[in-house]
Formats: structure tokens, sequence, C-alpha cells
């Protein structure tokens, strides 16, 4: 090392020096994803130490009962926000899609990072590996493992001679549950994002989509989100900087959408949204992910607390265009009883510059679910559960 360098070293003042203590459950996943953050941020913050903290929360400590089970939607993200508003913590890195559309007063989430695909992934037992490539592939009474009401109502309308089943556990136990010799399920449905970030997307033996299979994913799915405490300017300049624009601008109309028709995460609602170019090209034909990171500013970080957060931010001006001009955003949306039998369906495509657009386009989309009879699925599924209660 040369002497100039210990020199710089000397003279920056420790005060300057600071760490951000980054919370996250303890779940391997949740580890890793609150790695790939802390990744992202010493990148773009060099000057400063970031710290993992992982904690189990009441989600992971319940793997026996059904997740649609619990009325507390805030399941997985309510222990770590009592840490981030007590000051512990100065951000949270959850999966979009477990948060609920409602954040506590005094929270926010402050960035939406780069999304991985949000599809859901069909995985077949090792034993069918050969045979079965899709879900059309599997024999009458097939038992397909998955706890989501959205994907099994989902399933039940293409497939009706599929049988379903729980399954619950970590990644890692339910791939283990399909794996076993003796194991009753002859295939899962999991999120690809959980798959690739644990390094298993040789798992995946196909990928399910609006086309393939007749699978809407989860509003938020496999988006990550930075939660922040409200007003605390100094954390949400530092999460700006590894926000992503479009992958913001496409999930927050998701969760529009989910808002507006007032569904947590137990009720079937699927979406699909992807960039469509001024070409007529979608980001996905030509592998085109999202815009980079850096290209997302400040304007649209305070927009989104606005949006996020339960008290109104001051300073709402639209963010600039970073998605082109002429970009629009290609968006399907569904609502579905939980036997599959009925179902409300739309698909709009719409210019989108500004989280304000986002949201709009989602409160419309809501409007024309329920136009198709959406809010009466959602109030028969409501009307049986707490009758359950
Ligand atoms: N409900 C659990 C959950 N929450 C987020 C993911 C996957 C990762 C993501 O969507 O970002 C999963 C697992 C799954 O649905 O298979």
């Amino acid at each position: 090392m040369s002497t100039a360098t210990e020199d710089t070293t000397v003279a920056e003042p420790a005060a300057q020096i600071q760490t951000i203590h980054i919370g996250t459950r303890q779940s391997l996943l949740a580890r890793v994803q609150a790695d790939e953050v802390a990744k992202q941020l010493r990148a773009a913050w060099p000057q400063h130490r970031f710290e993992i903290h992982a904690m189990s929360t009441t989600g992971d400590k319940n793997q026996k009962t059904a997740l649609h089970k619990f009325n507390e939607k805030s399941l997985w993200t309510q222990e770590l926000e009592v840490l981030l508003q007590s000051g512990d913590l100065d951000l949270v890195v959850h999966c979009l899609k477990d948060m609920p559309t409602q954040l506590p007063a005094d929270c926010v989430i402050s960035a939406i990072t780069e999304r991985e695909d949000p599809r859901d992934a069909f995985v077949v037992a090792p034993r069918l590996a050969g045979s079965v490539r899709s879900l059309a592939d599997l024999p009458k009474g097939s038992v397909v493992g998955t706890s989501s009401l959205r994907r099994i109502a989902q399933m039940k309308r293409a497939y009706p001679d599929l049988k379903f089943a729980d399954v619950r556990g970590n990644l890692g136990t339910r791939l283990a549950k399909l794996d076993a010799p003796d194991s009753q399920y002859s295939a899962l449905v999991l999120a690809v994002a959980g798959l690739v970030r644990l390094g298993m997307r040789e798992r995946i033996t196909s990928y399910l989509s609006k086309a393939h299979g007749g699978m809407l994913y989860a509003v938020g799915q496999g988006a990550l989100a930075i939660e922040t405490r409200q007003g605390d300017d100094r954390i949400a300049d530092i999460v700006a900087k590894i926000a992503c624009q479009r992958t913001t601008l496409q999930s927050l109309a998701e969760r529009s959408l989910m808002r507006t028709l007032e569904g947590g995460c137990s009720v079937p609602i699927g979406v699909e949204t992807e960039w469509i170019r001024k070409t007529g090209i979608l980001d996905s034909d030509v592998g085109l992910g999202v815009k980079p990171a850096s290209d997302y500013d400040q304007a649209s970080g305070v927009a989104l607390s606005a949006v996020d957060g339960a008290a109104a931010n001051k300073q709402t001006e639209n963010s600039t265009g970073v998605t082109g001009e002429t970009d629009e955003l290609l968006f399907r949306g569904l609502v579905i009883s939980l036997d599959g039998s009925e179902v409300a369906e739309v698909e709009a495509r719409k210019r989108i510059l500004s989280v304000e657009d986002s949201v709009a386009f989602g409160v419309e989309m809501a409007k024309a679910l329920n136009a198709k009879g959406a809010d009466k699925i959602l109030q028969a599924i409501n009307a049986q559960s707490n009758r359950g209660k």
C-alpha cells in the first residue's frame, strides 16, 4: 500500500464512516436476499459499513399451519418493523410479495430493487423427470404441492383432474419432500425467484405464465423491497441509489390493484406485467430485464413514501421519465374463486412514466376487474373465511 493511500485513510474523519444495520428474516432465502442488497449497497456506498442482522418471525416459527389460515397479513414483517421503529435497525429487506399493502404508520418502502423473474416454476419429482415437462403432462389424480390459494385456484380451473396438497417449510424442506422416494407429490409450484436466488435454477422443469399453464403470479413476486422509517432521509437517500425504476413502476401498479381490491396475500389475485418497448417488443422477448438502478432518482423515492406510507409526503412531483417516453406497460390481472369455477380477467396496455401513473393504472385495472365480477368473487371468499372463525 502506498503512503499516499494511508494518508487519505488517516485524514478521513471517523464520523463520516456510518454503520447501517440491515434487518432480515432468518431463512436461507431471506439471508441470501439481504446479502444481495448489502452487496449492492456496499458497491454504491463504499465509504459506509453495512451489517446484516437475521431474526426469525412468526411466519418462520409456524411451519405447520397453512399460510392462508393466519389472519395477520404482517406475519413475516411485524417483528422486524418493531426493531426498525426502535432504531435498532435502519432498514429491512423483504420479499415485496410478503408485504401488506398497508404498512405501519411510520414505516415506508423506500426502494424496490431490480426484479428477478416474477413467474412461478413447475418443478417435477425426480421419478417423473423424463416423462413430465408441464402441468398438462401429469397423469389424472397427480398431487401438486403448494399452499397458495392463488396457485391452487388457477390450476383447478385449467387442470380439473389434478389434486393439490399443502407443502410448508423452507425451500430446501419442500424440495426434500418432493424428492423423497415415497413422496405423495408429483410436482411442486414455487416462485422462480426463490429457486434462482438459492442457485437451484436447474430444478425448474418449466416456467408458468398466462400463456403456459394459465398461471398468473402474485403481486410483487420476485421483487425485493427495502423498508425504512418514515422521515429517515439519510437512509432513504442511501437506498435510493439501488432502486430500479422499471421494477418500481411495475410492482406499484400491481400493489395498487391489490390495495384497491382490498385483497391480502391470502386471496387468489394473479397478475402479469411486462414493459413493451416502442418497437412493440416485450422486454422478456429480448432477454432485457430492467433499467439499471442508477437511473432511479430521488423524486421517485419520495413519491414512493406517499404511496406506501400512511402519511402522504409533501413532495409528490413526478419522477423523471426513466422508462422510455413511448414505453408501455402490459398489465394482466385476474381474480378467481377458490375452486376455480369463477374468474374475472382483464388485460390493458398503458404509457407509464411516473409512480402516479402506476397507481392510477392499478386502480383502473381493479375497477375493470370489479366490473367483471371480481368484487362478488372476493365477497364470497371473505364470507366463507369469516364463517370458519
Ligand atoms: N410466500 C413465500 C414466498 N415469498 C416470496 C417467495 C419467493 C421469492 C419472491 O417472490 O421474491 C416465496 C416462496 C414461494 O412463493 O415459492
